[in-house]
């Protein structure tokens, strides 16, 4: 089976512009065949206030009315994706932007209102992800972009949290390829004390994450993203890392960030 690295860069990364140059040249040098997930949460925010549209989180997922749709929209699709495409064709990438509506990628469901109103949030499944497109596109030598923008099939474009998407694909594509998952953020990895750039937890078992909660070691956003990356891990993906963006060359010696293991 031949390999696939199925990387995340998060919002902290995209904001900073050396940085995300240094990780995109990163990117570029990493082996084998990629598709690249981006976030953006911190630009729609900041966008967001400049035209009065205050953001609304709840448990790292933003609450997405019409206008909000609107600025997500305009920030992940179009804003991010495309600079950051432009960005690796310059650095001999051949890549491809698109939303999860761009070939039928990514077809989500709107999330059910139930005690909260997420508006146009969209929830994955098993099928959600058209890896068919996906490996056609990685068979004619491109690198998939992919935006946290999805769709439900019927004219309606949804908001989808980057690092659901990034399980997911990982999950689909890992029928057809040794898939590995990388979420790459500002920190080194899921560290015990936030605070403390040597406390790095090398790896952490599927039982761990609950204690990990409980005891507080982990909490916002590293929730969502421990779980999602434990989801991979249930269904197949082989390998899957935390760890920071400007470490990404060592992924190569697999020292690189935290570990989840099953
Ligand atoms: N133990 C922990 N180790 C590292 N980060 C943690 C931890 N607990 C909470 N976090 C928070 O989780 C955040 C990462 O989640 P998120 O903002 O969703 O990531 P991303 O930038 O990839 O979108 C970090 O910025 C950090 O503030
Ligand atoms: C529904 C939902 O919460 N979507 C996310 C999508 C962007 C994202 O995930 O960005 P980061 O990876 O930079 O956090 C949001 O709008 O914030």
């Amino acid at each position: 089976m031949k390999t696939l690295s199925i990387i995340k860069i998060g919002g902290n990364v995209i904001d900073n512009s050396e940085k995300l140059n240094q990780f995109l040249l990163d990117f570029t040098a990493l082996p084998g065949d990629k598709i690249l997930i981006h976030g953006g949460g911190k630009i729609a925010t900041e966008l967001g206030v400049s035209l009065g549209v205050e953001a609304k989180m709840v448990e790292g997922r933003r609450i997405t009315d019409i206008e909000t749709l609107r600025i997500v929209t305009m920030v992940y699709a179009g804003l991010i994706n495309k600079n950051m495409v432009a960005q690796l064709q310059a650095k001999g990438s051949n890549a491809i932007g698109l939303t999860g509506a761009d070939g039928n990628i990514i077809k989500a469901v709107k999330r059910p209102v139930k005690d909260i109103d997420y508006g146009f949030v969209g929830d994955l499944d098993e099928s959600s992800v058209s890896s068919d497109t996906l490996d056609s596109l990685l068979k004619a030598g491109l690198v998939p972009v992919l935006c946290a923008i999805t769709h439900d099939g019927e004219s309606q474009l949804l908001n989808t949290n980057a690092d659901t998407i990034a399980s997911a694909v990982a999950v689909a594509m890992s029928s057809l390829y040794d898939t590995s998952l990388i979420y790459c953020f500002e920190k080194r990895g899921v560290m015990r004390d936030i605070d403390d750039d040597q406390s790095l937890v090398p790896v952490i078992r599927m039982g761990e994450f609950e204690t990990l909660k409980n005891e507080g070691v982990v909490s916002g956003g590293m929730i969502p993203k421990l779980h999602n990356a434990f989801e991979a891990i249930k269904s197949g993906v082989n390998a899957v890392y935390i760890g920071k963006a400007d470490e990404l060359p060592q992924i190569d010696q697999q020292n690189f960030g935290t570990r989840l293991i099953r």
